[in-house]
Parts: C-alpha cells; structure tokens; sequence
C-alpha cells in the first residue's frame, strides 16, 4: 500500500481535573475525554526518496520538523529505519490551537498509519507508548471514544459511551497556549474541583442530564479571565438550550450538549448572530474505540 487516507478526530474534554504537578512541568490529571466526528484529513503517500514531506491547507502551520505529524513520522522512520521517504498532506478542519486536540489527533493518525504502510507490527499499547512521547494526548488520540484519562494523559481508561446526542462547537478568534494555561493555573488556588465522578456516574447509568450537570473543567477560570467571550459563548448556549455547556481542555473552545439537532441548531444560529464566534460546527460524538 503505497498510499492512505484517515481521518483524524478531534476530541473534548467533559471533565478535566488537575491533581498536582510534577518536578517536570507537567501535571497530573484525571480527565473524561470524548471524540467527536469533527475530523482532519491526513494522506500519507509513500516515496522513493528519504525524507519528510509535510504540507497542509492553512497557510500558517509549519511545513517542517515543528509540525507534530512531521515529528511522528521521524520518530518511526528513525526507530525502524525506514528507507522510503513518506509525503504527509493535511486537510485541517478541528480548530487549531483550540483544545480539540488537532496537533496530537494528526500525530496519531501518522503513528497508525505508517504502522500499517510500513507493516511495523506496533500493537495499540505500542503505538500509545510512542505517541506519550510527542504529547499527553496522542495516545489517548489513539484509542478514541469516551475514555477516562490519568497520569499526564496517558494512563486510558475505556468508559460506557457517550449517550446520544448533539455537540455544538464554537471557537472564538484567539488563539490559547496550553503550556501558558497550565502555568497560569500554578499561581491560582484550586477552590473547587470538578465532579469527575458525576460524569462517570453519568455515563454508567447513560443519562445524558447527569453528564451534562457535572461537565467542570478546571482550566475554564484560568482561560475565562483573559478571554470572557468563553463565559458568552456558554450563557448564549444554556439560553438556547444546552443541557450543558463548557470550554474544552485549555480553550477557548466551547461545546454544548444538545439532546436533539433543532435545538442544536438553533443554537447556532444564535452563537453565530451575537457574533461571538467564526468556526462554529455541529458534531456527532464518537464512540467506535481504535483497537
Ligand atoms: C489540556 C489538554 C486536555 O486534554 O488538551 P488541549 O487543550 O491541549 O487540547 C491536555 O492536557 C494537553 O495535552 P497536549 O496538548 O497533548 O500536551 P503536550 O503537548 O504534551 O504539552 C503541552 C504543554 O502543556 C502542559 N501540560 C500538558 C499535559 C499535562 N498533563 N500537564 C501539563 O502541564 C505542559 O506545560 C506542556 O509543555
Ligand atoms: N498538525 C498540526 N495541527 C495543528 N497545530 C499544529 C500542528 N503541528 C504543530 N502545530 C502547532 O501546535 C499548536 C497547538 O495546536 P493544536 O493541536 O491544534 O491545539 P490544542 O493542543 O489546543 O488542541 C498550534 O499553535 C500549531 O502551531
């Protein structure tokens, strides 16, 4: 096979809790993630001479080694030695820089499919292994669907899906650095933690209300201060009828739960007629896990 098309999924965060943090920088979390079927486009196509090739659709992403699908590339062609050289096209859709996790979901589409293309045998847990060393969350980017995440991101576990329903996502025009954000929570006091248990709870019992009244997310504060269109964003979506409504990861991003798609939509029409956002989309959740 000499060339691949995938898809790479991004995801939110319905719950995000920070424990601690490390000597390292890092912290520690305890996290509920849930892929949504909002995807990249990412071709590989194999070619004779060594070497990356790296291009995409948007104009002010690296075409280089600071591209996250450059770096998971290079780091199988150097494990295995790889002769062949490979072509990388990205077809960006997620909102970048927006904690949908586009970077890391390209990155592990990279590891998957090369595994495939080269025949390199790599077992899922192998991949995931791989895909830690170039962010938290590849590896859970990796497995995909409703998944309890732990450690720095990358300790997975699978959890009952996601019922089903609407997701609305809107990201305002800025940009969020999540190493800031995390620095930023560092000098705050953690008051309140988010009921990570509640959304377990939640899902064990497939109630989508349960979810929806426990999303907490606790890098919201930080994140909300700097840029308050987050809080906008969410009151005109619970006014429209979210069940819930949240910023995902480290921002700015926001998503609503809507249990049907009139709903949804009509929401959008409002989020997009105050103006609070330019890439709003509606989604589908994810459940299919990548075994
Ligand atoms: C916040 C979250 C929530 O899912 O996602 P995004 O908002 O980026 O999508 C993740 O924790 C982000 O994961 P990811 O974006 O892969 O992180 P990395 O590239 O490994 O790290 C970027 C920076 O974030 C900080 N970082 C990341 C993960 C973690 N558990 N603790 C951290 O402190 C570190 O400062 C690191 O330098
Ligand atoms: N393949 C890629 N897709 C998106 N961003 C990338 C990629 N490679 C490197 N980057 C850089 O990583 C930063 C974070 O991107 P992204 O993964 O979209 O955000 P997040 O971690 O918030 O989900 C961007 O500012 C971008 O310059």
């Amino acid at each position: 096979m000499d060339k691949l098309e995938l898809k790479a999924l991004g995801k939110i965060n319905l719950g995000l809790d920070v424990l601690g943090r490390r000597e390292n920088g890092y912290h520690d979390v305890r996290m509920v993630m849930q892929t949504l079927y909002l995807y990249d486009n990412v071709t590989l196509q194999k070619k004779s001479a060594p070497g990356i090739e790296i291009d995409s659709n948007l104009f002010y992403l690296p075409n280089d080694e600071d591209n996250i699908a450059w770096k998971a590339a290079k780091l199988l062609i150097d494990e295995f030695d790889i002769k062949d050289g490979i072509r990388i096209h990205l077809d960006k859709h997620i909102p970048v820089a927006a904690g949908m996790a586009g970077g890391s979901s390209n990155a592990a589409a990279v590891l998957y499919g090369m595994n495939q293309m080269f025949r390199l045998g790599l077992s899922q847990k192998e991949l995931m292994e791989r895909g830690v060393k170039l962010g938290a969350d590849v590896p859970y980017c990796i497995m995909r669907g409703t998944v309890l995440a732990e450690g720095i991101g990358e300790k997975l576990t699978p959890l009952p899906p996601m019922p089903k329903c609407q997701i609305l996502i809107a990201k305002p025009p800025i940009s969020v650095s999540t190493k800031m954000v995390y620095e930023k929570l560092d000098s705050c006091e953690i008051k309140e933690h988010p009921d990570i248990d509640g959304i377990l709870d939640g899902l064990k019992n497939q109630d989508l209300e349960q979810v929806a009244a426990s999303l907490g997310n606790v890098l919201e504060k930080v994140t909300v201060e700097a840029y308050p269109v987050i809080a906008q964003i969410k009151e005109c979506m619970m006014e429209a009828g979210a069940l819930g409504a949240m910023m995902s990861g480290s921002g700015p991003t926001v998503f609503g739960i809507f249990r049907d798609r009139r709903t949804a939509k009509e929401a959008f029409t409002k989020v997009k007629a105050q103006n609070l956002a330019k890439q709003i989309y509606l989604a589908n959740v994810h459940n299919v896990r990548r075994r």
